[in-house]
């Protein structure tokens, strides 16, 4: 052998030896990050588990650690629960007199009564979960008034709306307010006779106005400042993800009314970010209640959406219509077109449905939203636009048309049916093409494509209860039991079976391959036609068509995206983002004869119980002429959405 046929050799060899530890490389992130995810599930379980173990323990030895630092029995958390304290009655009166309400939900009472008592607390509750009473209702029972700190203007106006309906006095201080009722109010803080029981103020106010620090300061002196409610409290930490750098001066309020209980209420903060908030706030050992964000009532499902645009709307139609006559609800649409669109199809098919986005004036887009609170219209089709300060108890169904773009915002956006706590419905219609969409639009965004490809693994995930994968964004664990049959997989789990896909991804890898070899680049439609063997001639005749449906061929495709043995390629260009498939990082993979891969399948009918094997099982060639990929539209074209 001479010296270059065995340098070549070496080189060949070389060559193999660094592909397979590349594919070692590749198989150890994948049982690390299999690690990662069981470790983190583990730890919630053992938490949640430690907190079962808490509560089960005999009365006279509790020690339940339901607060940051404070530490309270569980018999002592029920107390709070009770009704026999000196305030309960006139407490029970005003939830049915004054506001209207027949019972509280979870821990709102014991939230009254803790702060009822002098205690300082944090509040996390989901939104829409009736916060406000915690600190409205206590603060009617109170002599004197108090001290609401709210970051946003709209939302003090909004309270103060719902105040005056219902014959509470409340006033408030911002920037937006005249000089002489500035003054009014200044005078009023002070006025024992408190013309007002709560006063909103924003962080700044309190940060910058030395006349109204000094006005509080006498109300403390006259024992007039009964409590102070921190709304969005989270709004105090770095760690947040709403950080307001006025709230970081709020722990002057403490150091000032030592005396004065504080309740600081969030949506949303991680036992970190509340310990933050506690040495901000200057508030010793607070007890935090934390409302489950599981919504019981609420029925999640997922459908197959029609890649036919008309089908689907059809699909809706036929729903609303069969499952929801004369009910209120909602159709979220990704953009101002589908809105439009989709709402005048609805009425077509005689559904009293009307459009909302940004794109509308103002004064129609109030008169959509006053009409169908009123019940004059039953259904708003409506992109995210439609979103804050929707407030309406009976919303029984809430249908997305498209995707949600992460699984927060799904929960946000569904989280509008059922606020009666009555039950109702959220279905999503999960198609493709959506989900490229969709991707372009979210591109730019820090963890945007992550986010959006945990809402496209919520809705083709068969393996396990719907809400349990919603729960994980919450740190929390609802298990099957939690959910109550009140998912669709739940529901259906003897409709599923579990599938070897191997074959099947490792033709689409084939395909990739020869596009990759030509240059070419495919877009999902492309790549979903060429597998199918459908597109041009001369496709047809280089690629062996799947045996799978198009249905099936879809679910493949993104069980491979979502898995990494695909992902997605963007190209820009000043006007539009082009999406286009590449292989992943763990398409190699694919090449080890032990690697397989396989996923959950509805049963529809007999062929897809068991998806067939690909042809050439095992033995898959590659085929000799190429895959003619180019030449098929873009996927996103510049679309107008309505981004939250
Ligand atoms: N006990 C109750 N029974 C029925 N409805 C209630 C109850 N408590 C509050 N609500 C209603 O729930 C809705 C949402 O309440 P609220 O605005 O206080 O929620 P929130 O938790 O403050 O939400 P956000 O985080 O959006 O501010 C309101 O319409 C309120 O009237």
């Amino acid at each position: 052998m001479d010296g270059s046929s065995e340098t070549n050799e070496m080189q060949a060899e070389l060559d193999s030896v660094e592909a397979e530890l590349e594919l070692v490389q590749l198989q150890i992130t994948e049982l690390l990050q299999k690690q990662a995810e069981l470790t983190s599930r583990k730890n919630v379980l053992l938490e949640r588990l430690g907190e079962a173990c808490d509560s089960a323990q005999p009365s006279s030895s509790a020690s339940s650690t339901e607060s940051c630092g404070h530490v309270m029995s569980k018999q002592e958390m029920q107390h709070y629960d009770g009704t026999d304290f000196p305030w309960s009655k006139e407490v029970v009166w005003n939830l049915k007199e004054l506001f209207k309400l027949s019972k509280f939900r979870p821990l709102q009472l014991r939230a009254i009564n803790m702060t009822l008592s002098g205690k300082d607390l944090f509040l996390v509750m989901p939104t829409g979960r009736g916060k406000s009473l915690c600190y409205q209702l206590p603060a009617v029972c109170s002599k004197g008034f108090t001290l609401v700190i709210t970051p946003l203007v709209s939302l003090m106006e909004d309270q103060i709306m719902y105040l005056q309906l219902i014959n509470v006095p409340a006033a408030m201080l911002n920037a937006s307010i005249s000089k002489n009722n500035a003054k009014a109010v200044m005078a009023g803080i002070t006025d024992p006779k408190s013309p007002f029981k709560l006063l909103y103020v924003t962080p700044e106010k309190i940060a910058k106005s030395k006349l109204l620090m000094s006005c509080l300061e006498k109300a403390y002196k006259a024992k007039l400042l009964s409590r102070i409610a921190v709304d969005e409290v989270h709004c105090c930490s770095q760690w947040g993800h709403d950080f307001r750098p006025d709230y970081k001066l709020l722990g002057i309020l403490k150091r000032q009314f030592p005396k004065v209980p504080l309740l600081g209420l969030t949506a949303t903060a991680t036992s970190s970010v509340l310990k933050d908030c506690e040495k901000i706030l200057c508030v010793q050992q607070p007890i935090t209640l934390s409302a489950s964000f599981n919504r019981t009532n609420l029925y999640y499902e997922v459908r197959i959406k029609d890649p036919d645009n008309e089908a689907s709307i059809c699909d809706i139609a036929s729903l609303i219509k069969s499952r929801y006559q004369d009910q209120s609800g909602i159709v979220y649409v990704f953009s101002q077109k589908d809105a439009e669109l989709v709402s005048s199809e609805l009425q077509k098919r005689d559904i009293l449905a009307y459009p909302y986005h940004a794109n509308m004036d103002p004064d129609s887009k109030s008169r959509v939203h006053r009409e169908w609170t009123a019940n004059k219209i039953k259904v708003v089709v409506a992109t995210v636009a439609f979103g804050m300060g929707i407030d309406k108890p009976d919303v029984r169904f809430v249908i997305h048309h498209t995707i949600s773009k992460s699984i927060e915002n799904y929960y946000q956006e569904s989280g509008r049916a059922g606020r009666d706590d009555a039950s109702a419905d959220c279905i999503v219609f999960f198609g493709f093409s959506d989900i490229f969409r969709i991707s372009t639009m979210v591109v730019m965004e820090n963890v945007g494509q992550q986010k959006l490809l945990q809402m496209v693994d919520y809705c083709q995930n068969l393996d396990r209860c719907r809400r349990s994968l919603m729960a994980v964004h919450f740190d929390e664990v609802w298990d099957d039991e939690g959910c109550n049959q009140m998912c669709d997989t739940c529901c259906r789990v003897k409709d599923y079976s579990t599938v070897d896909i191997t074959e099947h991804a490792k033709q689409v890898v084939q395909i990739m391959e020869l596009a990759a070899s030509m240059d070419e680049k495919l877009t999902p439609l492309k790549l979903v036609e060429a597998w199918m063997g459908k597109g041009p001639a001369k496709h047809r005749k280089t690629i062996k068509p799947t045996t799978l449906s198009r249905q099936q061929v879809e679910a493949v495709i993104v069980r491979m995206l979502l898995q990494g043995y695909l992902r997605e390629d963007f190209s820009f260009t000043p006007y539009t983002t082009y999406f286009y498939m590449k292989l992943g990082r763990k398409a190699p993979l694919l090449k080890i004869q032990s690697h397989t891969l396989s996923m959950k399948m509805r049963i529809t009918d007999g062929r897809s119980a068991v998806v067939r094997a690909a042809s050439g099982q095992g033995k898959a060639k590659q085929p000799k002429r190429s895959v003619q990929c180019a030449g098929d539209a873009p996927v996103s074209k510049k679309i107008k959405t309505d981004l939250p």
